[in-house]
């Protein structure tokens, strides 16, 4: 479904898990920085309608999309936090430079998702014009700002969710063959 089919801003609070005690980190770049701003506000907007404390809500700035990789990862690093969000803007220029920003920024992003156990969630525009901007940033589509802080409440959601339960993590991958123990490495399952 495309984006013109779905109002990026609408979300049914009574579907949502409580959030207000949850800690959220923004990282926004500052390249195209009227839609950026317009982004940010979508998401802390929606975190406050969620009853999110202003004082629970993390934001630092980086230079440009590319930078939002090295800024969540010390973000992760640095604060206690249940999920960041990354905010950029990435507008198709004249040459292939586009291509490479918004490939490079969703590997990166991906990357941490991976190997870090705090999701990172990706609200990042990558349009073919302005305007296409100014729309999915509380235009006739909505905002992705909203949309991205509500899929971070949920995640944080899952995420602690996750933590409750017996961590099956070494015995899937290692029944699956897809943990390769040394011979003679001592396996310890948790109880
Ligand atoms: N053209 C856009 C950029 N380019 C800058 C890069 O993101 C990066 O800051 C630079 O290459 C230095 O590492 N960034 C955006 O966020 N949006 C653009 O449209
Ligand atoms: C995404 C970009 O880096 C791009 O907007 C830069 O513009 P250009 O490709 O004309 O140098």
């Amino acid at each position: 479904m495309a984006t013109i089919n779905k109002n990026l801003s609408v979300y049914d609070k009574s579907t949502l898990p409580s959030a207000k005690d949850f800690r959220f980190g923004v990282v926004v770049s500052e390249w195209n920085d009227t839609i950026t701003e317009g982004l940010y506000k979508g998401a802390e907007d929606a975190f406050l309608d969620n009853e999110v404390p202003a004082q629970n809500i993390i934001r630092w700035n980086v230079p440009g999309s590319f930078e939002l990789i090295y800024g969540a990862k010390k973000m992760l690093q640095t604060q206690k936090v249940d999920a960041v969000i990354v905010i950029g803007c990435v507008i198709q220029g004249q040459t292939k430079h586009f291509d490479f920003v918004c490939e490079g920024v969703t590997q990166g992003i991906k990357d941490l998702n991976v190997q870090t156990d705090i999701p990172v969630i990706f609200c990042v525009l990558t349009d073919n014009t302005m305007q296409q901007s100014i729309d999915r940033s509380g235009g006739i589509h909505g905002n992705k700002g909203t949309e991205a802080a509500i899929a971070a409440i949920k995640m944080a959601y899952i995420r602690q969710q996750a933590s409750l339960t017996h961590d099956y993590a070494n015995q899937n991958l290692l029944t699956s063959g897809a943990l390769q123990l040394d011979e003679g490495t001592p396996l310890e399952l948790k109880e």
